[in-house]
């Protein structure tokens, strides 16, 4: 087993950077659905040309690396101590690489212990009769598993009325997890169900659903119906890329079915981020090489993406009430004004990263900065450390701003901001903070970490690195950040629109279908 190590390490590089076919192909046919010169297609296009990228680059498709989840099949007999030992070291030695960020985070002190720690990797063994070894990687963000779900039924359920202990209960519980996922898991999503188990075991069911092939067949011939109704139907909820509104919203459903208890029947949901990076290898239980990988690459599958100027112009071509707008920080309250829902804007100058410890710090603290008229960036990155000790920006896309709810408008009004920066949106509170101070934001695609990488041409400082990378206030020279105006500081939200759109929509699902 000389070699085990080694090809765990490159099985964590390949599903960090190089989406599988399936993956790419189901991105693929959502950009052939959606409407040409719409928010969502821009989207669409921008992912497209991240995947490209961080395949090119062999960095991260998207800076969330997630919680890096093994399944392991071994032969009896085979040592699962040294295994795990020499889990845990590929996993460290992927993390110092930057094809892992640190995420691993003591939940009492906040400390960031790297990719290592009480629970983390997370590594699952079980026996076979073969005589290779298989080990399987998902590695799911913390956006899109903030957006799980669990039912337990029966249930009523926010515009779709009672859920019964039956097929179509179940269908109910599934249509609502896509509607309350929105944009803030980067959709368009994959799920995985879990139909009954306990409350335990019916996520692990549910998230070993991720692990078939997006283009398999569900045996079970009721299951298969309800997973085709779901594809069919869940898109017709309007939800789109990013949320942003449009065709697709779910790439792919996925149920399983376990026993459960005469008492509890749940329905467990797992979303998957369109950046949906899962692999595995057959390794040989002598030599530790790597014989086979169980997923096809993704390589030789060039994804559409054209570079984002283009696809910029293309959504002003198609709407030409639609601007570009390039934005200098320090962004003047006046600029600010002139913004409206819909805009595209390109950020230049200095912008900074602030996440929750962040916020929660500035909220009784001042700033080590002047944040007047700045952009700040929710977003939590991978960097490398060179060796003048001189940092680079390895990914860096969005994270999930509704977090960050409870203290933004608060800031805002404090350092005089005018820019925020995320993805998913955020709530009633901020956008009448927006309005009464002045302030826009600004949403990125979720997910498109080497895109905006490559924006920040500089790391001109840092604070708080105690907070670790991942929430430490990034000081970045910027140039070309491309973004939409989401919510602007007339009172006006994309994401309440789009979330009432598809409350309404959801209605029409309230029928039984499964009898
Ligand atoms: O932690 C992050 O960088 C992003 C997170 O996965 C999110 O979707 O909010
Ligand atoms: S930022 Fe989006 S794409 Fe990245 S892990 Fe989070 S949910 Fe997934």
């Amino acid at each position: 087993m000389q070699h085990f190590q080694q090809s765990v390490y490159n099985l964590i590089v390949e599903t960090s950077t190089n989406l599988p076919a399936d993956v790419r192909k189901a991105i693929q046919a959502a950009q052939e659905l959606e409407d040409k010169g719409t928010r969502s297609a821009l989207s669409l296009s921008t992912i497209g040309e991240n995947i490209n990228m961080a395949e090119c680059n062999v960095s991260p498709i998207c800076q969330d690396t997630g919680m890096p989840t093994f399944i392991i099949h071994c032969p009896v007999g085979a040592n699962q101590i040294v295994m795990k030992k020499q889990i845990q070291d590929a996993v460290a030695q992927a993390t110092k690489d930057s094809k892992l960020r640190p995420n691993s985070v003591d939940s009492l002190t906040g400390e960031n212990q790297g990719n290592v720690g009480p629970g983390t990797p997370v590594i699952h063994f079980e026996q076979w009769e073969r005589d290779d070894i298989e080990v399987k990687l998902i590695l799911k963000g913390g956006g899109c598993e903030n957006k799980n779900i669990q039912y337990s039924l029966p249930a009523e359920l926010e515009g779709l009325g009672k859920a019964g202990r039956d097929l179509d209960g179940i269908r109910k519980c599934i249509m609502h997890a896509v509607y309350q996922a929105q944009g803030q898991g980067c959709s368009a999503g994959f799920i995985g169900v879990g139909i009954g188990g306990d409350r335990t075991s019916g996520y692990e069911l549910a998230k070993h659903q991720l692990f078939r092939p997006v283009d398999d067949v569900n045996p079970n011939e009721e299951l298969r119906k309800l997973e085709d109704y779901i594809m069919e139907n869940a898109n017709k909820l309007g939800i789109g890329t990013m949320g942003f509104g449009g065709q697709v919203s779910l790439l792919g459903c996925k149920i399983g079915v376990a026993n459960r208890l005469p008492a509890s029947f749940f329905v467990s949901v797992a979303y998957n981020c369109w950046a949906f990076r899962r692999q595995g290898v057959i390794i040989d239980a002598s030599t530790g090489e790597i014989k086979d990988w169980v997923y096809k690459s993704g390589k030789g599958i060039a994804m559409k993406g054209l570079a984002v100027e283009e696809a910029v112009d293309k959504l002003e071509e198609a709407n030409e009430q639609r601007r570009e707008i390039v934005l200098q920080t320090p962004i003047s309250e006046e600029q600010i004004r002139s913004l409206k829902v819909g805009d595209v804007v390109i950020i230049n100058g200095m912008m900074h990263t602030g996440r929750d410890a962040l916020h929660k710090y500035l909220m009784d603290h001042d700033s080590p900065v002047d944040l007047e008229g700045a952009a700040l960036y929710h977003c939590g990155p991978v960097m490398y450390k060179d060796e003048n000790g001189e940092y680079h920006v390895k990914a860096a896309g969005p994270t999930t701003s509704i977090r960050e709810e409870p203290y933004q408008a608060d800031i805002i009004k404090k350092f005089g901001i005018r820019a925020v920066i995320g993805k998913g949106g955020m709530g009633a509170k901020t956008l009448k903070g927006l309005q009464e101070h002045g302030a826009v934001y600004l949403n990125a695609i979720g997910g498109a970490a080497q895109y905006y990488a490559q924006c920040f041409k500089k790391v001109e400082g840092v604070h708080f690195m105690e907070f670790g990378i991942p929430e430490a206030m990034w000081h970045l020279q910027t140039e070309g950040f491309a973004a939409i105006v989401t919510m602007d500081s007339h009172g006006n939200s994309l994401h309440a629109d789009v979330e009432s759109d598809s409350r309404a929509k959801l209605e029409q699902f309230k029928e039984p279908v499964f009898k």
